[in-house]
């Protein structure tokens, strides 16, 4: 099986180079980059006027598959991440049974190979029913496939389970990622502590909540020696701590999502309970430091943290409705249009921070331009406008804040291992 991509513009994400280049994939991997390629295919994809980049990695998604599939399922999910440009993704372990012993990291093994063909790598969980009290057995669960240890969704309140966990998981070389948020100054709590918080007379979820356990877990990587990686980071107080501990050689590293570098609490006034997400939007001045540490490195990964809720759910009133917003089908076009179309990064580095970091950090084979890799290409047009329309979404959830946003750059086509698995009708 052979498929040709010809005349797009291949954004190599190591050199920071963009040639126009075409691509023959065989077997399912890349066997040729060239400039004007002839080659007998059995499929040809006329890339011209579109950019070409490794498959996008989402390293933290909610796919609420087993148990709470009302939200939704590992197909849907599956279906929403081709739809979005993603060929591979990493899994929550917050499902219910929580993915804490081998059957359940079998079970999303098994059924990830029902769904549209994205690659989907669980993500166990690092202590029983993610309760934070017991250790869960690393070395069992990384050996039925699990690739990384969270209680995401929960902060591990316990220092010392930690420093345990990070023990166990140095041994075995697997990042633990961490949901970092002191549960004793956010519990109960919907939105940021500052000026929305007091004009709504709420009680807040201060940044330094999510700060004091950054600089913990941080202290806890030097100490072990073990590899952190910050979850979803929303302040820019955080970005500074992490980039301070990165220049002392500590093995820590950090995602944020698109929502931190473009909305900030405000939204809760104009959104509500779709605003509502943990940690919380922040201030602009969050933004602007979010946005310097994607610049400078300092944040390495771009992620989702796509966590999709019912309806019913985000009906409620504010203070009783989950936390969470999706964006499986929005990332990169937000990306696009807030990072790249303002000048503020170029797509090399974006994607490098969509795909090649990403697949580093959780040691997948993914993420890189190059010969003998696996054909996982996501095929854009940086420059094509189109309104979000969550009703389009092929998540069960409609949770996004961005419902009617006009952005700018829209994904053509998924390919996992040189197939074609979604294109834009
Ligand atoms: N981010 C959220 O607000 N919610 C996530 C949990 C998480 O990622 O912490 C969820 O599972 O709904
Ligand atoms: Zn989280």
């Amino acid at each position: 099986m052979k498929l040709l991509i010809k005349n797009g513009r291949v954004v190599h994400p190591v050199t920071s180079a963009v040639i126009l280049q075409d691509i023959l994939i065989e077997d399912g991997k890349i066997v040729l980059i060239e400039r004007g390629l002839e080659a007998e295919a059995d499929q040809v994809i006329d890339a011209s006027g579109l950019a070409v980049s490794p498959g996008l990695v989402d390293m933290h998604v909610h796919l609420r598959d087993p148990g709470l599939t009302y939200k939704e399922d590992i197909i849907t999910g599956s279906n929403a991440a081709a739809r979005g440009g993603i060929t591979a993704m990493a899994c929550m372990a917050n499902t219910s049974p929580t993915v804490d012993c081998p059957e359940q990291v079998q079970y999303v093994l098994d059924r990830a190979n029902q769904g549209s063909g994205v690659q989907i790598f669980p993500i166990a969980a690092l202590s029983k029913g993610l309760r934070g009290e017991e250790p869960t057995d690393a070395d069992a669960l990384k050996k039925a496939g699990a690739i990384a240890l969270s209680d995401d969704g929960n902060n591990v309140d316990n220092a010392n389970l930690m420093r345990d966990v990070l023990i166990q998981a140095g041994q075995l070389d697997i990042p633990v990622l961490c949901h970092c948020e002191d549960t004793s100054m956010v519990e109960g709590r919907a939105v940021n502590e500052g000026s929305v918080s007091r004009q709504l007379w709420l009680e807040g979820r201060p940044a330094i909540a999510e700060e004091l356990v950054v600089m913990r877990d941080a202290m806890l990587a030097e100490e072990t020696g073990a590899h952190v990686h910050i979850c979803h980071v929303s302040t820019a107080r955080s970005v500074e701590i992490i980039r301070k501990m990165k220049k002392k050689g500590i093995h820590i590293t950090c995602e944020t999502c698109p929502q931190y570098f473009t909305l900030t609490e405000d939204e809760v006034l104009v959104q509500g309970s779709l605003a509502r997400v943990n940690p919380p939007l922040r201030t602009a001045q969050d933004v602007k430091g979010i946005i310097a540490g994607l610049k400078d490195g300092t944040i390495d990964a771009i992620a989702t943290d796509h966590a999709p809720h019912s309806a019913e759910e985000k009906a409620r009133p504010l203070v009783r409705a989950p936390s969470g917003m999706i964006g499986l089908e929005t990332s990169l076009a937000i990306t696009l249009t807030q990072l790249y179309h303002t000048g503020k990064m170029e797509l090399p580095e974006i994607i490098r921070r969509m795909s090649t970091n990403p697949s580093d950090i959780l040691h997948l084979p993914k993420g890189r331009m190059s010969l003998g890799v696996d054909g996982d290409l996501t095929i854009f047009d940086p420059n094509e406008e189109w309104t979000v329309d969550p009703e389009r979404f092929a998540s069960k959830a409609r949770n996004t804040p961005f419902g009617g946003w006009k952005v700018k750059g829209r994904v053509k086509y998924t390919i996992v291992k040189g197939r074609v698995i979604y294109r834009q009708a």
